[in-house]
C-alpha cells in the first residue's frame, strides 16, 4: 500500500509531484523573497488581523506539523485589509521547522532559512467553507512569520506545555482561550505574493502575507517542537523535524513589499 505524503526520502518534497502534479505548477510555495527584488506597493493596506480567543478549539498531531484549530463559524476571528479584499477567516495555524538551528523555515530570505516558520490560515468568506475556498484561486490568506533563535518567547509557552498531550499522530487536546495575535511581531510589515498550499495537494489558492519581523524562539522552546512525533502510537518512533518544503521556482510572479 502507498504510504502517504511526508518529508523522508521515500515521500518527501521530491516525490509528491507523482501524487500531486500541481507540484511543479506556475505558483508554488514556498519562495525565496529577494527584498532588493520586491517591488514596493503604496497601494497596499495596513493589516487589519482581529481574533477572538474564545474561538480557539483545540491542539492537534496531524503527523506533518501540529496545529491549533478556531471555530470559524463567524466573523469574530478575521484578517482584512493588507493585499485582500474582503473578510478572510481564521482556521488554524501551525508551524515549520527543522532538525537543527540552520533550517526549518519554508520561505527564506536572500536564501537564508530560519529555524521555524509560523502559518496562520486564513479563508475567504466569499465561499461557503475553509474546503471549498482552498479550491479557489482567492480562496486562502495565510500570514507567514519567522522565528529566529533568541531569548525564550513566553507568549509561544501556553502552546509548548500543550505538546506533551499530542506527542504523536493523530493525537488531539483541548486548548482554549488563546489569542494568536499575542504570537505577531511589533511591525506588520510585509512581502505578498500569490502562491499555494506547501503541503500536498498544493492547491494555487494562498495569497501569501509574509511578515518583515521575524519573533524569537529559544533553543529549549525550539526543543519542545523537535520532541514531537511524525508517527503514531505503536509505531517505530519518527521525531517530527524538518518538516518543510523548500522554495519554488518564482516563475515571473511579482512580489510587492507593504514598506519601502
Ligand atoms: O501548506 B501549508 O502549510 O501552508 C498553507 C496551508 C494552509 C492550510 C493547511 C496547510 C498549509
Ligand atoms: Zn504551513
Amino acid at each position: 500500500m502507498s504510504h502517504g505524503w511526508g518529508y523522508e526520502p521515500t515521500n518527501g518534497p521530491d516525490t509528491w509531484a507523482a501524487d500531486f502534479p500541481l507540484a511543479n505548477g506556475p505558483r508554488q510555495s514556498p519562495i525565496n523573497i529577494i527584498p532588493k527584488e520586491a517591488h514596493y506597493d503604496p497601494s497596499l493596506k495596513a493589516l487589519k488581523i482581529r481574533y477572538d480567543p474564545s474561538n480557539t478549539k483545540g491542539i492537534l498531531n496531524n503527523g506533518h506539523s501540529f496545529q491549533v484549530d478556531f471555530v470559524d463559524d463567524t466573523d469574530s476571528s478575521t484578517l482584512t485589509g493588507g493585499p485582500i479584499s474582503g473578510v478572510y477567516r481564521l482556521k488554524q495555524f501551525h508551524f515549520h521547522w527543522g532538525g537543527s538551528d540552520n533550517r526549518g523555515s519554508e520561505h527564506t530570505l536572500n536564501g537564508i532559512k530560519f529555524p521555524c516558520e509560523l502559518h496562520l490560515v486564513h479563508w475567504n468568506t466569499k465561499y461557503p467553507s475553509f474546503g471549498e475556498a482552498a479550491e479557489k484561486p482567492d480562496g486562502l490568506a495565510v500570514v507567514g512569520v519567522f522565528l529566529k533563535i533568541g531569548a525564550a518567547n513566553p507568549r509561544l509557552q501556553k502552546v509548548l506545555d500543550a505538546l506533551d498531550a499530542i506527542k504523536t499522530k493523530g493525537k488531539q487536546t483541548t486548548f482554549a482561550n488563546f489569542d494568536p495575535k499575542t504570537l505577531l511581531p511589533g511591525s506588520l510589515d510585509y512581502w505578498t505574493y500569490e502562491g499555494s498550499l506547501t503541503t500536498p495537494p498544493l492547491l494555487e489558492s494562498v495569497t501569501w502575507i509574509v511578515l518583515k519581523e521575524p519573533i524569537s524562539i529559544s533553543p529549549a522552546q525550539m526543543a519542545k517542537f523537535r520532541s514531537l512525533l511524525f508517527t503514531g502510537d505503536g509505531e517505530a518512533p519518527c521525531y517530527m523535524v524538518d518538516n518543510y518544503r523548500p522554495p519554488q521556482p518564482l516563475k515571473g510572479r511579482l512580489v510587492r513589499a507593504s514598506f519601502k
